[in-house]
């Protein structure tokens, strides 16, 4: 369909002629500002990379394109698309936007859209609700001229962007401005939200002699609804479309986000406007968890005000979105920055909460009891009449919660599970997961490892069961699925289907014939499960399909009463979500058949299938280098789009992880017994290690404790991060880095691997090298974090003689040049003496610990049973040994005498090596240039050499 219902418009009827179709096929439209346009004429979802280039011109050259095209005259103003307003069920209106900064919006005419022919009506329909609120004031002052008669354009006092306050329209909530002009000057109402806002703020206005300071309130209210502004129209811009709540834009010019990241920009079109399951793969650090938060803030914004308009008959206040984490850590950092991104929107209490085990039982209840307080609280708002700026915002409740499943300990995590299935109870919000509008598994290929799929299983099933939206007679099957799955397997640690290096989630998509399988099986057509096929795109070209989720597609969830039924969107990301190339797909198929043809395969494809993700799902995988096969063999389904094949890259071998481009990969190869001393010297000695917080992995957590308790003998600020330390201590592990008063070192195991955002982690050192591939992306990952010049950070390796073939593994998976990094001999010496005397002070302080410790048990054991202890069955400490023992106490006294003296001197700064570090810190004394000494028979070797 490429004509267009004219109306309203003075260019109305015009015959031009039609400019040639552009290379990517679809047809252009040339519609004219206030144009009507019939459901299914254009795609609204615009939700890859290339979507903007598909839907309008937005490049530098736009303004002369258009006119080109459009064939304009002098002076006639064109516009650029940005999306569609619902006028009715089945008709929408252009939203435009001037093509360059300062154009007069009312000046555009007309615009250039390419048209697609292919979306259907159902898919545009599916979009009615998120894009009716998404009215935005940049683009009301298009719609001005045509609603309010052009009064402000008439009126020199009122300028366009400065004069015009906003009143509620009629039609879908929208604004429509009018021009006021006061005795004080013109006031700026256009980013206003409602009208009671823009009562408010004339009144403002009116009394603006009564102080200066209220002046200044409110000029500092209008500079930040102006950014707020700015920043809805950057990034409606560079996502092709998706205009962000102007409370969320407050949140975001607060972080100054001027600008999407690209996993943001290729996700949040199909997941806001599009309505879509997302499948998301990026580099660490690339900004995933706002690619996750904004559409639920963006969902939970816009209901708020659907909710003041229809107040009673909408208001819902259950859980709206579940996001589930591996670590409690993680759980806590994606709370805080969801409180953050709804905070100005949502004052005090935001709805939000964070789930997670270790806590004490009176803690946990407490986070419970507050949601529940909250909830009331809530209430009580509801009954009364809001006045001000946030009226309306605190109406309703905005639960969220983030639920970490790793601890096996957790009796919040069991509280919760439990509670899902119990029907009423203290926390009973709790209990309903029927209106979970989004389910979010973050890391998910960390989920489906390790013992988490069962609880994930769980609670995907117990939202499911909740709100159906399939027919669930199969339940029991897959449920059981998982343990006949690890039997199989004979790895516990694993899902079936998932071969391989640990760590690497196998990715397979459904199509569309499993698809009609599972129907079949569960309509009782025809007998046992799916069959899992992959198919290789190669060249296929799949159409666009419509947006199949939703009420329209039949499989609809179950109405509650009085309530209409919850369309839910289910998420799923990951630095390392790998999807299988050609080969290995093929290979799995067969090898799957040959096994079993019970089960779904791919981890992630289980995900959905177990949380009954419906619709299309989008998969966007920016998190492997290797382009050049990306036309080629992308596992594709039915239940994906055709466009995700644009960015679903394969990975295999031919397939690198993206790491982070301010990341520097450097290694040192020593023996196992030298990477204390390696480490304390790169730490201290070197600009890579000294320049900020670090964070040292090791593979076990007896190695966390060693090597945390020789670095702290050693002066450094140390603490330790593992699983089985108290919840508190983890805390203070992680705040320590991220209040970066001290330069601190965290010593800890792969529970930190994962999410951990904080930007100023300097380096990562790999005290173990990393398993697998995964792990070493994500560990690296934890420095270099965000975007710009100043997310830089280094990764460093210790590689010991028996950790060569896996580091081998490693760099040879990432195709990555890793830096060696030669410490100056000297200086290696100077701290390998160091360290000799931490590790017996270490080593002495352990025994005499462990013999207090076992005398404490005694003892208490004995007082306990009323038992006099004779003196001989406690054991003697170091102190009260045989001669042998107190030589060796006296050892470790010496040691540490030795040690404090060498400590109250500076280590020498490294003057010499791969990281040349000339700078002198209140703890370093700079030496003299020395000559490169390296060690051993390196040395020897560049002796000889030079004598050459
Ligand atoms: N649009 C943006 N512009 C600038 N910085 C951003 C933007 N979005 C997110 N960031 C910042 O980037 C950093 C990394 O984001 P985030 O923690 O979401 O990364 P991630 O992709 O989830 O990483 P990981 O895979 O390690 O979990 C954060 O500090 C975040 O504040």
């Amino acid at each position: 369909m490429t004509s267009a219902i004219v109306s309203g418009s003075g260019r109305k009827g015009r015959k031009r002629s039609r400019p040639a179709a552009p290379s990517f096929g679809w047809k252009p439209v040339e519609v004219t500002i206030g144009d009507v346009v019939p459901a299914g004429s254009v795609d609204v979802t615009s939700d890859n990379g290339d979507a903007m280039a598909s839907n309008h011109y937005d490049d530098d050259s736009f303004a002369h394109r258009a006119s080109r095209d459009l064939e304009a005259e002098p002076g006639e103003g064109v516009g650029m698309f940005y999306g569609l307003e619902v006028i009715s069920g089945d008709q929408y209106r252009m939203i435009t936007t001037p093509h360059s900064e300062g154009s007069d919006p009312s000046s555009i005419t007309r615009l250039l859209v390419v048209n697609s022919p292919d979306v259907t009506t159902n898919n545009v329909d599916k979009n009615v609700q998120t894009v009716r609120k998404q009215e935005t004031p940049a683009r009301n002052k298009s719609k001005k001229t045509k609603k309010q008669g052009d009064t402000a354009s008439q009126n020199p006092n009122c300028a366009p962007s400065e004069t015009r306050s906003t009143e509620p329209s009629a039609t879908a909530g929208r604004t429509v401005e009018t021009c006021k002009h006061s005795k004080s000057g013109p006031v700026d109402l256009t980013t206003a939200r409602n009208g009671k806002i823009s009562s408010k703020a004339l009144e403002d206005d009116q009394q603006s002699d009564t102080g200066r300071s209220v002046a200044e309130g409110s000029q500092g209210r209008q500079r930040s609804q102006q950014q707020a502004q700015a920043m809805q129209d950057a990034w409606l811009m560079q996502t092709g479309g998706v205009s962000l709540d102007l409370a969320i834009c407050e949140a975001l010019v607060l972080q100054s986000f001027w600008t999407p990241t690209p996993i943001q920009a290729a996700t949040l079109p199909a997941a806001i406007l599009g309505r879509r399951n997302v499948v998301g793969a990026a580099p660490t650090g690339s900004g995933k968890t706002l690619a996750f938060l904004l559409p639920v803030a963006q969902f939970l914004l816009q209901k708020q005000e659907s909710m003041h308009i229809n107040d009673e008959a909408t208001k819902d206040d259950s859980l709206q979105a579940l996001i589930v984490t591996p670590t409690r850590e993680l759980a806590l950092q994606i709370h805080r920055e969801a409180v953050s991104l709804l905070s100005s929107s949502i004052k005090k209490n935001s709805g939000c909460g964070v789930l997670v085990g270790g806590l004490a039982h009176a803690k946990q209840s407490r986070v419970l009891a507050s949601l529940s307080a909250f909830l009331r609280m809530h209430s009580s708002i509801d009954a009364r009449v809001d006045v001000g700026a946030d009226a309306g915002l605190r109406r309703n409740i905005r639960l969220e919660i983030s639920l970490s499943l790793r601890s096996k300990r957790s009796s919040l995590r069991d509280t919760f599970i439990d509670n899902l299935h119990l029907s009423s109870g203290e926390h009973a919000h709790l209990n309903d997961l029927s209106r979970v509008r989004f389910l979010i598994i973050d890391e998910a290929d960390r989920m489906i490892q390790q013992g988490s799929f069962p609880q994930l299983a769980r609670i995907l099933d117990a939202v499911q069961k909740a709100n159906p939206t399939d027919d669930d007679d199969d339940e029991e099957e897959l449920g059981e699925e998982g343990t006949d799955i690890t039997e199989e397997d004979g790895d516990t640690n694993r899902l079936f289907g998932l071969p391989g290096i640990p760590g690497e989630a196998k990715v397979t998509m459904l199509n569309a014939s499993i698809l009609q399988q599972i129907e079949e099986v569960k309509n009782g057509s025809k007998s046992g499960p799916p069959v899992v096929e992959e198919i290789c795109s190669g060249e296929e070209d799949v159409e666009a399909e419509g947006f199949e989720g939703g009420s329209d597609d039949g499989s609809d969830p179950i109405s509650l009463p009085g309530l209409p039924p919850v369309y839910r969107q289910t998420f799923v990301y990951s630095a390392t979500l790998t999807l299988p190339s050609s080969g290995s797909a093929l290979q799995s198929k067969k090898k799957k058949r040959a096994r079993s043809n019970k089960d779904v395969d791919g981890a992630i494809a289980e995900i959905l299938e177990k949380s009954r993700a419906k619709g299309t799902t989008k998969v966007v995988d920016l998190s492997h280098l290797d382009k050049r096969d990306k036309a080629k063999s992308v596992p594709i389904t039915a239940q994906t789009d055709d466009r995700s094949k644009a960015n679903a890259i394969p990975a295999g071998p031919a397939g690198q992880f993206r790491l982070p481009p301010g990341l520097t990969l450097q290694q040192i190869k020593c023996t196992q017994r030298h990477k204390d001393s390696h480490l304390y010297a790169y730490l201290l000695t070197t600009d890579a290690g000294a320049s900020g917080p670090s964070l040292v992995f090791c593979n076990s957590i007896a190695a966390v404790r060693r090597v945390g308790a020789t670095m702290q003998t050693l002066g450094l600020q140390v603490r330790v991060l593992h699983a089985q330390m108290q919840q508190r201590a983890r805390f203070k592990a992680i705040e320590s880095l991220r209040n970066g008063k001290e330069r601190t070192v965290v010593v800890c195991t792969d529970v930190a691997a994962r999410g951990l955002d904080i930007p100023s982690v300097a380096s990562v050192v790999h005290y173990d090298v990393a398993r697998t591939v995964d792990s070493f992306v994500h560990r690296s990952g934890r420095t270099a974090r965000g975007m710009g010049p100043g997310a830089v950070g280094s990764s460093l390796s210790l590689v010991a003689p028996s950790e060569d073939r896996i580091h081998g593994k490693i760099v040879e998976s990432l195709q990555a040049k890793f830096e060696s990094v030669n410490l100056d001999g000297r200086l290696f010496k100077a701290a390998q003496e160091r360290v000799n005397l931490a590790c017996k002070v270490v080593e002495t302080e352990e025994t005499e610990r462990k013999t207090q410790q076992s005398n404490k048990w005694f003892l208490d054991n004995a007082e306990e049973a009323g038992i006099e202890l004779d003196e001989d069955v406690f054991e003697e400490g170091l102190a009260g040994g045989d001669k042998r023992d107190r030589g060796r106490l006296r050892e470790g006294q010496l040691a540490k005498e030795r040690l404090q003296k060498l400590l109250a001197e500076p280590m020498q700064t490294q003057r010499f090596c791969k990281f040349l570090s000339t700078r002198t810190t209140s703890n370093h004394r700079s030496i003299a240039p020395s000559l490169p000494q390296a060690g051993g028979n390196q040395a020897r070797r560049n002796k000889k050499r030079r004598r050459n």
